[in-house]
């Protein structure tokens, strides 16, 4: 709702109210209508103030509405009968003004902002474009470079960046709700013409055309495939080109594509999920609001290598100061000299003082005494971290909490080597560390509800996305992971080439392909794993290695690359070809088509067209299987935290959602239909075969993917 006060003599003050944002609800939007209406009315009342409850303005539309029959006022006319009143108008923002709360706000003929204050347009991170005129309004007002950059982003802005681009008229320290009577007072009786956006001429600059292209340009490549950035640059060229009627015509028949797209309801769900995961809870029912986080000052991190720095930096970020441990003095001055490195360019960047006051280097456990939580994040052995588990347990205070970095080690186990397996968490940042918002929060078996709130607030402060997952064998990232990229060598077996299956993944929105991440990431990283766990064996014949291992398809293709020295970008070549080691640009190589043909015609492979269509089905449906059964052994609390994981660790793309969501998109029903063809094709997969829940949930109608919960408790009751 939103409620309507008569203060001073001639000043009217509107007030949003629907807690935590103020968004825009049907009631709001009818209060909004009422109370305009009665200022309208009210002789007295020269001058209104639009402000929002609890020192928030408003964070837009609700978007919990959208799923449903929106009804009620329509944000545009209310927004216009607010910028064509006779009587003079502010807003007073406070907290935050974003999406149509933004548009509202433009609508007013002045605005006024707390110091705090955040703005901003994120409906393109929605899926959808500010049609509420907001694609008309802000070029007008601050020019079509910095509207496109604003919108197409959707970028949060402060006050101060607010008042320099011009968005609003004031920033105060204080209260802004004073503020704008002041000013609305100061203002009274001068001619509104002038305010109203929606009067002012097209944003037209000589070079329109090239700054749109530009930007087209550059959201296509920031987020290939995505429908809303593109339209946000159309309803932007608009304003610049046509009168305000013409162009909000254009935003409406834009933001009608884009409001029924199935993009915008993966980007929609993408923002509850995200919430969702925050809200975490354990098999035994502790739960984020049951369990207390105690508070973390002090935090070792054991090992500087790259993980370890990227740690250290994002927990000095945070205000926390940091112990940093390594085992000689050559490894600790190069971690000291990276970690320095990149906290004096973020001081510089954002303008603050240096926070390298709150960093130790040492290579003294005994310096970790009085530290409340310790990350280790030494190299991925079991051995060399349970005795770095072992060492730090003579030295620790005794409630100090040990956490692990690892990307899929047993948590259990090390936990096992300790003495307070209570207190033992895994942690798994994605690299690099201070760049990546994943945070895997693994809880083993012994793990106690207040170590997994500690660890979570502590990823939060971060500014990580945190999801808690269960312990199991690469936890729930890596786990699905492995059947992925299964799926992606035997496709290069069969007769695909890495620039093919790449390209296909590419086009489906995946920020890089399958290969190329192999590239990047170094392929000795996998092979490692693979010796350590039996997989690679001297007895295997190196020539013609098998292709079965513990009676299942093994493609050996990574393991030979290897064997050549072809580890990736680092050594200038791997599935592709580079420059020289380190440079980034990958380039397809003969020599691996040829080792292709040769490995193929070694096995009498003989060699098929493989579709797109092909590709994307056997790496995604198997991904999104081995999802479900994760979700039927209760590793994680839902099918959002596996998709929020996709999301932020492995680039899927955010328009579709996830793996979780795309299936259930698809529909469930087709995923088990393909995955029951692929599997009689592959018998020695068994990872392709259908996963029970994704049989139940067919068998009961694939229910939408918010009630798949339900089902799976009852799967587990069966258990
Ligand atoms: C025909 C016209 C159709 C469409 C018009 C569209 C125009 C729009 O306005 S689209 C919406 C644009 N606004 C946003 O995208 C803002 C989204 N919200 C946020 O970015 C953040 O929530 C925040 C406002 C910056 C606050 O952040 P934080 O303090 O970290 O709290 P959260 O945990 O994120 O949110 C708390 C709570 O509020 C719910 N919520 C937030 N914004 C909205 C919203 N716009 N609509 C509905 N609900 C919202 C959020 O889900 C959380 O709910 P819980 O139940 O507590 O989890």
């Amino acid at each position: 709702m939103a409620l309507y006060t008569r203060v001073k003599e001639s000043i009217a003050v509107i007030t949003l109210k629907n807690p935590p944002v103020n968004a825009l609800s049907t009631a709001v939007r009818r209060g909004i209508v009422e109370s305009l209406s009665q200022a309208l009315q009210d002789e007295q009342v020269k001058a209104v103030v639009f402000c929002g409850e609890n020192n928030t303005f408003c964070g837009g539309a609700d978007i919990k509405e959208f799923s449903g029959s929106m009804s009620g006022p329509p944000l545009v006319p209310m927004i216009h009968s607010i910028e064509a009143s006779e009587k003079l108008i502010v807003a007073a923002i406070e907290g935050v003004a974003l999406g149509g709360g933004l548009e509202l706000a433009l609508g007013c003929h002045y605005r006024v902002a707390d110091t705090n204050a955040r703005l901003g347009l994120p409906e393109v991170t929605l899926g959808l474009l500010p049609a509420a005129g907001g694609t008309q309004r802000l070029p007008r007002l601050i020019g079509i470079t910095a509207a496109l950059e604003l919108i197409t982003t959707g970028r949060h802005i402060s006050a101060k960046e607010a008042l320099k681009l011009g968005i609003v008229d004031q920033v105060i320290e204080g209260n802004a709700v004073l503020a704008a009577m002041a000013l609305a007072l100061s203002v009274i009786g001068q001619p509104l013409n002038a305010r109203r956006l929606s009067l002012q001429a097209p944003a037209w600059v000589p070079d329109v055309d090239y700054v749109c292209e530009a930007a087209l340009a550059r959201v296509k490549q920031r987020s290939r495939g995505a429908m809303a950035p593109v339209a946000c640059v159309q309803a932007v060229r608009a304003a610049a080109m046509l009168p305000y009627s013409k162009g909000m015509e254009k935003e409406r028949q834009l933001m009608d594509m884009l409001f029924r797209s199935s993009q915008a309801r993966a980007m929609q769900y993408a923002f509850f999920a995200q919430r969702s995961a925050g809200k975490w809870s354990l098999p035994n029912g502790a739960q984020w609001n049951n369990t207390k986080a105690r508070n973390v000052e002090r935090v070792g991190v054991i090992g500087l290598g790259t993980m370890g720095q990227g740690i250290a930096v994002s927990l000095v970020k945070a205000g926390i100061s940091v112990v940093a441990i390594e085992v000689d003095t050559k490894q600790l001055e190069l971690g000291k000299k990276a970690v320095t490195a990149m906290l004096q360019r973020y001081a510089q960047r954002q303008g603050v003082s240096s926070p390298l006051h709150l960093l130790k280097f040492t290579l003294s456990f005994h310096q970790l005494r009085d530290v409340d939580l310790v990350i280790e994040a030494v190299f991925e052995d079991m051995n060399l971290k349970k005795r770095v588990f072992s060492e730090l347990c003579k030295v620790l205070k005794e409630n100090t909490i040990i956490c692990t970095n690892t990307s899929g080690l047993n948590v259990d186990e090390l936990a096992a080597v300790t003495d307070r397996q209570h207190l033992v968490v895994g942690m798994h940042f994605f690299a690099p560390a201070h760049v990546m918002r994943l945070l895997e929060v693994v809880y083993g078996s012994g793990s106690s509800p207040e170590a997994v709130a500690i660890a979570m607030a502590l990823g939060k402060r971060m500014q990580k996305v945190c999801v808690a997952v269960g312990n199991c064998s690469g936890f729930v990232g890596n786990r699905m992971l492995k059947h992925y990229m299964d799926q992606s060598v035997y496709l290069l077996e069969e007769g695909a080439t890495p620039e093919q299956v790449d390209q296909a993944l590419e086009e489906f929105g995946f920020a890089m392909g399958i290969f190329k991440v192999a590239d990047l990431s170094g392929l000795d990283v996998g092979w490692r794993v693979r010796k350590a766990s039996g997989l690679i064996s001297p007895d295997i014949d190196p020539v013609k290695p098998s292709r079965w291992r513990f009676g299942r398809r093994y493609c050996p293709l990574p393991d030979m690359l290897c064997q050549q020295g072809r580890l990736g970008q680092k050594t200038g070549h791997g599935w592709y070809l580079y420059n020289s080691p380190g440079s980034k640009e990958a380039k397809c190589d003969p020599e691996i088509l040829k080792f292709l043909e040769d490995y193929r015609l070694k096995y009498g492979i003989i060699p098929r067209r493989i579709s797109s269509q092909e590709v994307i089905e056997r790496c995604v449906f198997s991904l999104a299987n081995e999802g479900l059964r994760i979700l039927e052994e209760g590793i994680t609390a839902g099918p959002e935290d596996i998709d929020i994981i996709y999301l932020f660790g492995y680039g899927w793309p955010r328009y579709r959602g996830g793996p979780m969501f795309y299936a259930a998109q698809v529909g469930l029903s087709v995923v088990l239909e393909k995955l029951e063809h692929y599997h009689h094709l592959q018998p020695d997969v068994p990872s392709l075969e259908p996963s029970q829940l994704l049989r139940k949930l067919v068998a009961e109608g694939s229910p939408p993917i918010q009630q798949w919960k339900s089902h799976i408790k009852n799967l587990h009751s069966q258990l």
